[in-house]
């Protein structure tokens, strides 16, 4: 069901927020807000920090200072049972698709419905309920993978596990989509055709969607807006159309 667009709320204000690991500063006084339905491109050079930075919105690893607001929740202080409802509101597909490699792709996506209904139903294919079967088929039919959804995750290819990881991602229906080089693996085709799924969910859908790509091509095509980390701070936030060549520059010297 696409969420009412019209009015386009904030899904994610970070305020004045910094990570160090130890003594080891990653990045300091980070502000932004996403609105509903948009799609954001993180890019920055290696160890920037956008990986940090994405777990840090999700509540995966504390904040050092600021606060996180997401879908209305202070994130950055929420804990047990609090933690574990936002998370099931959210989406997660990370550079490691780590999925149970004996079990087969349909099981696979149906984890993805754990966070949502815990419990053994959602760990086996054969002992979900039959709208958990359908809405997992769907996501796989979403990147493109039906037809090998009883085969074993193990006996996929790269490129073919980190789809089915999307699919488990999307499965829930995620209000927001975190995506942390989502297409690292994938051979262009297959890249292009993850962006276009992306970009879809945030227009028809209303997800929210939050990528790091170190492809700039993919950042300007399929990001309403771009930000930037460099030097510790978060050097741009900009609309895609109108970065420009000098803005990119800044962030790579
Ligand atoms: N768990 C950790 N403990 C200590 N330092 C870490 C940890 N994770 C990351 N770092 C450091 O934090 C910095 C930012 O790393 P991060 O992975 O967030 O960058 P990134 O922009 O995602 O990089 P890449 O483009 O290479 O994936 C790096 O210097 C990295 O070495």
């Amino acid at each position: 069901m696409p969420r009412n667009l019209s009015i386009s709320p904030v899904d994610i204000e970070a305020r004045t927020i910094a990570k160090t690991y130890g003594d080891t500063p990653v990045f300091a006084n980070v502000s932004f807000r996403l609105a509903r339905g948009e799609a954001v491109a993180l890019v920055g050079a290696n160890g920037a920090g956008k990986s940090t930075l994405l777990r840090c919105l999700m509540g995966l690893i504390p904040v050092s200072d600021g606060q996180i607001t997401l879908l209305d929740v202070a994130a950055h202080r929420a804990r047990g049972r609090e933690l574990r409802a936002l998370r099931a509101r959210l989406g997660l597909v990370s550079q490691k698709h780590n999925l149970v490699p004996r079990m087969s792709v349909l099981s696979n996506v149906v984890h993805g419905l754990l966070g949502k209904a815990p419990g053994l139903r959602h760990w086996n294919h054969g002992l979900a309920p039959k709208p958990s079967r359908d809405a997992a088929m769907t996501a796989l039919e979403k990147v493109g993978l039906a037809d090998v959804a009883l085969r074993r995750a193990d006996r996929l290819s790269g490129g073919q596990s980190q789809r089915v990881a999307i699919a488990r991602a999307i499965v829930s229906a995620p209000e927001i989509l975190f995506a942390d080089e989502p297409c690292a693996s994938l051979d262009p085709a297959a890249g292009e055709d993850v962006m276009e799924l992306f970009f879809r969910l945030a227009k028809d859908e209303g997800v929210t969607v939050i990528f790091t790509s170190h492809n700039v091509d993919h950042a300007l095509r399929y990001g309403d807006r771009v930000l930037g980390l460099a030097g510790g701070a978060l050097k741009l936030d900009v609309t895609a159309a109108s970065l420009s060549r000098a803005d990119l520059r800044g962030l790579y010297d």
